[in-house]
């Protein structure tokens, strides 16, 4: 049987340069014939896979993008909305694979992350859904860590307080997090050599330094270096913002609870970390479960959720982006039952936010199409 046509746009981008290397780490290309695109540089060489591919061709070009079987996409909701509806328009009936937002709630859109929702998604095949999202990676994060107790029906409603990465903002607000860690410390470098300096003068001066224009804020809009930012996204009506109101919807979606959603909710914050996100969630069961018990439901769910025990050394190792950032491995720990009775418990994830929060489950959903032809 001839190999599918699989156009990739995207590629070059920072969760394009993710997934190209996931898929060249599992051979992936091996089982395809791919077609790169771009929306800036056609008729270029495409990228070293170690097998021939043809020059870049034009990602607005709806008849070259109608060739394919299979469409990946890492490009950004701007990319989506701009050829999505005329490539499906144009009677194009391949399957779409998408990292961005913009289709996740479509009815005829499915949010992949198929060790929690394998079946789901095999349903959406059977049915002829065609469009495969990406979640959004605080969403996928939690579900990987949590899905045992998800799996079992056992979470009444639980709230998820983040720590997110810069990297969610994209590659530039990597760079200026990076760029404001290095201001504030050159404004102090002379005195933290001296072990004689005071404390309280470096940092008055560190302070100073982050509410002066020497702080590089374009991409944030304030620091982050040495502070944080409780607020993701757009400003919604209801109080929320876009990220918070992401966690119960697209959760529900992703297990496929239409009916009574499962109530999720909770803050989003940035912090100062590079690329892992971290999530605090406190979680009301529907009954007392001894935490050995919930301890092995997590851990029994999937290949990548990562048991951390609830004690001080092996979570300050285990349980940080430090440890977590580049592995797909899924650390949660500090479960531990909650002064507010049997019920309720505490558990902490952490997770590598263009592993498994962007990149992973796409390509996972290519390996599922091809295994389904
Ligand atoms: N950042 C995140 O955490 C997540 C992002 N997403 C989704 O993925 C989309 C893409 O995000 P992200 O990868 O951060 O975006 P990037 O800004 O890194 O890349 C997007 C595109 O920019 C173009 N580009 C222009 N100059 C460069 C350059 N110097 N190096 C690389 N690419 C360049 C490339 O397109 P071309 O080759 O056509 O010029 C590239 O595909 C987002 O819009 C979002 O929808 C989803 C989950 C998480
Ligand atoms: N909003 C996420 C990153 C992201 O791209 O999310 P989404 O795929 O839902 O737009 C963050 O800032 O950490």
């Amino acid at each position: 049987m001839s190999k599918q046509n699989v156009g990739l746009v995207g590629w070059r981008g920072m969760v394009g340069s993710v997934l190209m290397q996931r898929m060249l780490e599992e051979k992936d290309f091996d089982h395809i014939d791919p077609v790169f695109f771009t929306t800036s540089q056609t008729g270029q060489a495409g990228p070293n896979i170690g097998k021939d591919i043809p020059l870049l061709q034009d990602a607005m070009d709806i008849t070259a993008l109608k060739k394919m079987d299979i469409i990946i996409t890492c490009q950004g909701g701007d990319y989506t909305k701009s050829v999505y509806a005329d490539l499906r328009a144009s009677g194009w009936k391949g399957y779409w694979i998408d990292a961005a937002s913009s289709l996740r709630m479509e009815q005829d859109a499915i949010i992949v992350l198929d060790p929690v929702n394998q079946n789901v998604i095999q349903q959406g095949l059977k049915d002829g859904i065609k469009t495969y999202v990406g979640g959004n990676c605080t969403v996928s994060l939690m579900l990987l860590a949590l899905g045992g107790l998800f799996d079992k029906g056992h979470i009444e409603w639980m709230t998820s307080m983040t720590y997110q990465a810069a990297s969610g903002g994209g590659a530039r607000h990597m760079r200026e997090l990076i760029s404001q860690m290095g201001v504030l410390k050159d404004s102090v470098a002379a005195d933290l050599n001296n072990p004689a300096s005071a404390i309280l003068d470096i940092d008055r001066r560190v302070t100073e330094t982050m509410r002066s224009s020497a702080m590089p804020v374009d991409q944030f809009g304030v620091p982050l270096a040495g502070s944080l930012i409780p607020w993701i996204d757009s400003q919604l009506e209801n109080g929320q913002s876009r990220e918070e109101w992401k966690a119960q919807a697209e959760a529900n979606k992703i297990l496929g609870n239409f009916g009574a959603p499962i109530p999720v909710d909770g803050l989003c914050v940035r912090i100062g970390a590079m690329r892992s996100h971290s999530q605090a969630f406190t979680i009301k069961l529907k009954q007392d479960i001894p935490v050995a018990d919930i301890e092995g439901l997590l851990a029994q769910h999937n290949d990548w959720v990562k048991v951390v025990p609830n004690e001080k050394e092996i979570t300050m190792q285990q349980l940080t982006p430090a440890a977590a950032t580049g592995t797909l491995d899924i650390p949660v720990g500090r479960i531990r039952k909650l002064n507010m009775g049997p019920q309720y418990i505490s558990a902490f994830s952490v997770g590598d936010q263009l592993l498994w929060g962007a990149a992973e489950p796409l390509r996972r959903m290519l390996r599922i199409l091809l295994e389904a032809k």
